[in-house]
């Protein structure tokens, strides 16, 4: 730790730059389900069955495996509720895990008692996305500066002061407000508050939950170069968390991906934006809104909704919404025949078309010819299901809707059951390292096309 009269940063940090500083390993945190009039049953239309009971924990994070090496800035991206922020608090034993180890410059975070826990904490912090609620408006700036000094017992109040006054100059504030509260500040302003509080006690390693979300765009970059000035000075290494893509392009040097609790890909920045391996990447890429003006609104959005992670899919947690899910291997279908058979089965499962007839249905999805064989069969009676449920439908004046109900679904069912049940994309669990194209580490894609 340096002494107030020397220059702040450049802590007596042992590992080199490129060492691994962190390395989580299978790391779960399940969280228990709220109790309720259903606790215990589980509906997800996008599952079969789609009910299902007993399960009553929130799968927020399962069996996660990541590396960070020193000095660098692993983004995390996904979708609100994908798990980044529980995967960012269990890293740093805000929460408990429920399995798996951390190691942080090779101690195993997850062992540790409180007390230790405690001292750790100084080289691991963390700031969060709103600057507004994480200051406390009756404190002045120095004081929430100087206040996890204070904590670990760190110089004495005129060393503190210097410290926090030298802090508010890294980060871009100025030292003469010292003596004001947060409410004079602006949102930007706020954030750059937080990071000097988080600095002030040399860590080494920050997790940081969305830091410039709450920010307008034009803030944003400027609170991202300050965080990679002082990154270069203080030797920091960052887990970013964001789930605005262009926010990760720019502060990046790897990215991970996770979708529902699992981490779907790593690579090099470059790497994972222009050559993306995991289709749920490449939906996340392209739903990116596009700047042409001849384009209107976003292009490429994921169909469906995410599955609740009470009752995740087995295998791969994408595949309930994969556009790429393998065919069966028991059924001899050509490539033609599974596109067609899929979008059929996914068509039939979220009911995007109108009642139909048989032969109509048949060259709508199939252009006249279903698929050969076993695979045949069972798309023909899922049509025939379809069909007559809109047979059911037009003689039941009397508004029998259940028998419309009824045919869809047991269609839906006979198709996932055959179908996307059977994929080894619903039996394994998928892990593969690939080579990277464009940059020189592992690329992991958890996608079996790659298999
Ligand atoms: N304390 C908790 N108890 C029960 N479930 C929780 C708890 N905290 C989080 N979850 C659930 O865990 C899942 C992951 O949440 P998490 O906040 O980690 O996601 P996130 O990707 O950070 O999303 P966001 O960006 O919206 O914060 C969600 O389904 C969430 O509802």
């Amino acid at each position: 730790m340096s002494r107030p009269d020397e220059p702040i940063g450049f802590g007596d940090t042992d590992l080199e730059h490129g060492e691994t500083v962190l390395e989580v390993d299978g790391l779960t945190k399940h969280f228990a389900a709220d109790s309720g009039l259903f606790a215990g049953v589980n509906f997800d239309p996008d599952r079969f069955p789609p009910v299902s009971f007993g399960v009553d924990r929130v799968e927020a994070v399962d069996d996660v495996s990541l590396e960070i090496e020193m000095g660098e800035t692993l983004g995390l991206v996904g979708e609100s509720g994908c798990g980044k922020s529980t995967l960012g608090r269990t890293i740093l034993r805000l929460i408990d895990p429920t399995d798996g180890t951390i190691r942080f410059k090779g101690e195993d975070l997850s062992e540790m008692s409180d007390e230790q826990l405690r001292r750790k904490r100084s080289e691991i912090q963390m700031i969060f996305q709103d600057p507004q609620s994480s200051l406390d408006p009756r404190m002045k700036i120095g004081q929430i500066i100087e206040e996890p000094m204070r904590a670990h017992g760190m110089f004495d109040d005129e060393g503190r002061e210097a410290r926090a006054k030298e802090l508010l100059e890294k980060v871009g504030l100025d030292p003469r407000h010292y003596n004001r509260h947060p409410h004079a500040f602006s949102g930007g302003q706020r954030q750059r508050i937080n990071l000097a509080r988080a600095l002030s006690v040399d860590p080494d390693f920050v997790v940081c939950d969305e830091p410039v979300s709450a920010l307008d765009v034009s803030i944003q970059a400027q609170v991202m170069n300050t965080m990679e000035e002082l990154q270069e000075e203080f030797g920091l290494t960052y887990l970013f968390i964001a789930h605005d893509l262009s926010v990760i392009r720019y502060i990046s040097d790897r990215v991970a991906v996770m979708y529902l609790g699992h981490i779907v890909e790593v690579a090099e920045k470059e790497e994972l934006f222009e050559n993306p391996k995991h289709p749920y990447t490449k939906a996340l890429l392209e739903s990116i809104p596009v700047p042409d003006p001849r384009e209107s609104g976003v292009r490429g959005v994921l169909e469906g909704e995410v599955p609740s992670p009470q009752n995740p899919p087995s295998g791969c947690r994408f595949r309930t919404r994969c556009p790429q899910l393998i065919a069966p291997d028991e059924y001899d279908l050509t490539d033609e025949e599974w596109a067609h058979t899929r979008a059929f089965m996914r068509a039939v499962k979220r009911r995007t078309f109108e009642p139909m007839p048989a032969t109509e249905i048949r060259r709508e999805f199939f252009g006249g010819d279903l698929p050969r064989g076993e695979a045949g069969e069972i798309v023909a009676d899922a049509v025939e299901l379809v069909a007559s449920d809109r047979e059911g439908g037009n003689s039941s004046e009397a508004g029998d809707t259940d028998a419309d109900r009824d045919g869809w679904t047991d269609a839906a069912d006979l198709l996932l059951e055959s179908f996307a049940e059977r994929s080894i994309c619903a039996r394994e669990r998928p892990a593969y390292d690939l080579e990277s194209e464009l940059g020189t580490e592992t690329h992991f894609a958890a996608c079996h096309l790659h298999r």
